[in-house]
């Protein structure tokens, strides 16, 4: 019941709903708006940034979450093809990309505007959104992509075709179209130098690129690698279009032009994004735990997740290993829910089918997590913000396995994690 505001006067809040009457410049704004926002069938998000920024990073990470929201996204990456097409020797070092070798510009464009094309042909077959995952480090290569996608006429037949002309900046098809293609820039920029040094040690470690270098070797030619880009990289500009920048590790966010249903799905995510360090272990409960019968709790599950730690030699280390309680002290989620959960997590980390992961013979993890009473799941942080599993079972951890009992369990773990 609303309490009565008895002395005050009426103010202008209070009245009734009074007609809205739009100022013209007002209504000429939202016409921008809506001209930016045709709810596009289709979706590019076009990575930009110097190498080491995290663009492939941040690309894999997209691609799972919005696979995982329902949207079929794929990752099309110019440095793959080009590895896939060319000899490493003349492709892979340095001077291949100096902007100032009009040959090696010219063939890296050649690659890069093949892996576009790719990206589209894969929209046309029924891909919803792409991702192109290159440095697309100047302002005429993004402007070449704007308009390459607004005069794009790959659809299928059955589809709607993308309204001609009219694209707003960024939004090809634009206009308006109800089955345009939107274009957005996901711009990485990082100044900070030790997250630079960082990226550039792992960089070298993992890409193909730097086989058969040292470690020395390698650094060298990819820091020259990157002056070569630096020397024609233009941060994306409002007039280019739609955009999300996150810099130095998503620490400020802007966007520009943020509009239409797919593209609010990557802006929060964006903002969300950071990189894991540390695992997370999945425990599922046994079936029918807190169901109607026997009803669990917060605390119960928490009771019963120790419970089967301890049951598995909770301070126990078997040679050259470590035991439950050492994998506490750099725990960062332990995630004790139903096996049904569990089993939609693990599909969303490992980015695999749901329906493969729902059933316990698709896997050992899957099986793992059905067999609740004797294991427990970890997801460990991989390259590219990817995840990979290690099963933990009772009975790798052998016949001489301290089993305790829930007291001396909880009394071990207050005593080793403080
Ligand atoms: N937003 C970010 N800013 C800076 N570095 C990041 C960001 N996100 C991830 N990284 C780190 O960047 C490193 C290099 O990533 P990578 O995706 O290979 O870069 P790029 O594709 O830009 O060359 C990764 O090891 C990752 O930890
Ligand atoms: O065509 P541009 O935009 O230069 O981008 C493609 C190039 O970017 C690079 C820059 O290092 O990407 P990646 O780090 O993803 O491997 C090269 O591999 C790749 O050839």
């Amino acid at each position: 019941m609303a309490v009565a505001r008895s002395s005050r006067p009426v103010d202008y809040y209070d009245g009734k709903a009074v007609s809205l009457d739009i100022p013209e410049a007002i209504q000429r704004r939202l016409s921008v708006r809506s001209s930016l926002t045709p709810d596009s069938a289709k979706l590019i998000l076009v990575m930009v940034g110097l190498p080491g920024r995290g663009k492939s990073f941040i690309a894999h990470k997209l691609s799972r979450f919005l696979n995982w929201t329902g949207y079929q996204t794929e990752i099309f990456n110019a440095g793959q093809n080009r590895r896939a097409n060319h000899s490493p020797t003349n492709h892979s070092r340095a001077g291949f990309f100096d902007p100032s070798d009009a040959e090696r510009k010219a063939k890296r464009e050649s690659i890069a505007m093949s892996t576009f094309e790719e990206l589209l042909e894969w929209l046309a077959g029924g891909g919803e959104i792409g991702i192109f995952d290159a440095t697309n480090s100047n302002p005429q290569r993004r402007a070449f992509l704007v308009s390459r996608a607004a005069e794009w006429k790959g659809w299928r037949s059955g589809d709607a075709s993308p309204a001609a002309g009219g694209a707003g900046a960024g939004v090809a098809g634009g206009g308006g179209a109800r089955f345009g293609v939107s274009i957005v820039f996901i711009e990485s920029i990082c100044t900070d130098k030790s997250i630079l040094e960082a990226n550039m040690l792992s960089k070298v470690r993992a890409s193909p690129d730097f086989a058969g270098l040292s470690e020395e070797e390698a650094l060298s030619d990819l820091r020259q690698r990157v002056s070569h880009y630096e020397a024609s990289y233009v941060p994306v500009a409002d007039e280019e279009g739609a955009y999300i920048k996150l810099f130095d590790l998503s620490s400020k966010v802007t966007a520009h032009q943020v509009f239409g249903r797919m593209t609010q799905r990557v802006l929060p995510y964006m903002m969300s994004l950071h990189i894991s360090l540390r695992p997370i272990f999945l425990a599922a409960l046994p079936p029918g735990y807190g169901d109607a019968s026997s009803r669990g709790s917060e605390a119960g599950e928490d009771q019963w997740a120790t419970q089967r730690l301890a049951s598995m030699g909770f301070s126990q280390r078997y040679p050259g290993g470590e035991s439950f309680a050492d994998l506490a002290c750099v725990l960062e989620v332990l995630i004790v829910a139903h096996a049904t959960p569990c089993r939609a997590l693990r599909a969303y980390f490992l980015g695999l089918p749901v329906a493969e992961c729902m059933c316990p013979a698709s896997s050992r993890a899957a099986e793992a997590l059905a067999n609740a009473s004797r294991s427990v799941v970890e997801l460990l942080p991989a390259l590219f913000g990817k995840w990979s599993e290690e099963i933990h079972t009772l009975e790798e951890r052998g016949e001489n396995s301290e089993v305790l009992s829930l007291d001396d369990a909880v009394f071990s773990l207050e005593g080793q994690v403080g």
